[in-house]
């Protein structure tokens, strides 16, 4: 294994923490680096006959986790600087030890993909909650192309997976509205004989098929009905790139949550990436009559960017649709937290895919805002808040948060404006997407101890 050329800086907190009623938060912070983009540009680098070269990566714990089972997959992976990595690829062979994606169900689902069109045997492991994720959604379709898998009970982790060149095309309609799923079959469809095939019944984050062409890759979206059908021709070779991972929108969710909450406040979030598959929470935020301000600033990696500005105030309950899900399907926990300190009741619809998340983030999203006096209750699929309004949120609960970082940091978000702070009992997680939330907290004036 090849060494780091630059020290990383620190994992960040561990431990519990208690957020406080803080009011005039006021400051400009730059977004956090996108996690999925992260991901990708270091899965495709990987891949390509070359080097390249990539600017601002996110170096959170899951992404971190990609780069390390890279390397023991043959790429050369270098941190040059801060948030500058170049990747040699080179083709993949079987890693001498077991590669461990800790808690990332993107490291290890597109990993798979990409990993099944070598003559390779790789055994993917993970930590107690990527243990207990769904694996099936991806195996089943890589099985179907001819990749070998055996997985542990009801086809969770440990995966051993046995890859091959000779991997044949499909065409395959998602079960469920995964972008993981269909980025693995996208993956393994680079090495495939023919068309690969990929149906959407509801569109997803299209990070993968948007980043395959700056590799030198063909790939083409279309629309046959209410289904989006991508295609991918197969045996393709990826090109070096260099490539500017944009701002997170989901980080930036939990800053512009406290802002639009905490008294008198007012923010600025920059380079927010504005893809409509990831931004539908900031439609909803304005629904609810969100004071947000979007200033376009300019583009990277075909994304454009805008600077949010958002001031505190007053919300109204709304009903979310569940065709929207996937557009802020990692934002749900932070919006219930919003809506309760509406006026109104908000219904979040068709909401069965937080349950396959780093906890069921269904029932964790109910049991945080029950534990601080919300009402709160789980119809079917659908998580129904009632806003607290003018009376405000009590607070005072003790947050469990189920090694789930996006419940954490909701938790916190909650303190910042409950009458009562707000304790989550672990922190350590919040580093594998957002390793600067408490400094970017901090920054604006949020209390956090
Ligand atoms: O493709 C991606 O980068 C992601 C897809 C989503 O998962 P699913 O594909 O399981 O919906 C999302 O929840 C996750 O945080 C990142
Ligand atoms: C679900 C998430 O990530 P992953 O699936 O990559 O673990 C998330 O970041 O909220």
């Amino acid at each position: 294994m090849n060494a780091l050329k630059n020290p990383l800086p620190g994992k960040g907190k561990s431990g519990p923490a208690t957020a406080r009623k803080s009011s005039r938060l006021r400051g400009t912070i730059a977004a956090a680096r996108d996690k999925s983009c992260s991901h990708r540009a270091l899965i495709l680098a990987a891949l390509a006959a070359g080097t390249s070269r990539i600017e601002d990566l996110l170096e959170s714990a899951d992404v971190l986790a990609t780069a390390g089972a890279l390397k023991e997959l043959g790429a050369r992976v270098e941190r040059t600087g801060e948030g500058v990595w170049e990747v040699h690829g080179a083709p993949w062979q079987s890693p001498e030890v077991p590669l461990d994606l800790g808690n990332s169900g993107t490291g290890v689902r597109l990993l798979m993909g990409a990993a099944a069109r070598f003559d390779l045997t790789a055994r993917f492991i993970g930590d107690e909650s990527l243990s207990s994720r769904p694996m099936a959604r991806v195996l089943d379709p890589l099985r179907a192309m001819g990749a070998e898998a055996k997985s542990g009970e009801d086809g969770r982790l440990p995966v051993t997976l046995k890859g091959t060149s000779v991997l044949k095309a499909i065409d395959y309609r998602l079960p469920v509205a995964s972008a993981q799923v269909k980025s693995a079959i996208l993956l393994a469809g680079l090495g495939a004989a023919g068309d690969t095939l990929v149906r959407e019944p509801h569109a997803t984050r299209d990070h993968t098929e948007k980043m395959l062409p700056l590799f030198g890759a063909m790939v083409s979206t279309g629309q046959e009905g209410a289904e989006t059908v991508i295609r991918l021709p197969g045996a393709q070779a990826l090109s070096p790139a260099g490539i500017a991972i944009p701002g997170d929108p989901s980080s930036a969710a939990f800053p512009v949550a406290a802002a639009l909450l905490a008294p008198e406040s007012e923010i600025t979030v920059t380079g927010v990436m504005m893809n409509p598959a990831r931004f539908g929470l900031y439609d909803v935020l304005k629904e609810m009559g969100a004071l947000i301000e979007l200033l376009p600033a300019g583009e990277r990696c075909g994304e454009a960017l805008c600077d949010i500005s958002v001031r505190t105030s007053h919300l109204s309950g709304v009903t979310v649709a569940p065709e929207r899900a996937p557009s802020m399907i990692d934002e749900y926990p932070v919006l219930a937290v919003v809506a309760a300190f509406a006026d109104g009741v908000t219904r979040l619809q068709g909401l069965s895919e937080l349950r396959a998340k780093e906890s069921d983030r269904l029932a964790a999203t109910a049991a945080l805002l029950a534990a601080n006096g919300v009402e709160v209750s789980i119809e079917g699929d659908d998580l129904i808040v009632t806003g607290c309004g003018p009376a405000g949120v009590p607070g005072g609960g003790e947050v469990k948060t189920r090694h789930d970082h996006r419940l954490a940091m909701s938790g916190l978000v909650m303190g910042l404006a409950s009458k009562a702070p707000v304790e989550v009992d672990e922190t350590a997680m919040i580093a594998t997407s957002y390793p600067g939330f408490f400094d970017d907290i901090a920054a604006i004036g949020g209390e956090i101890d």
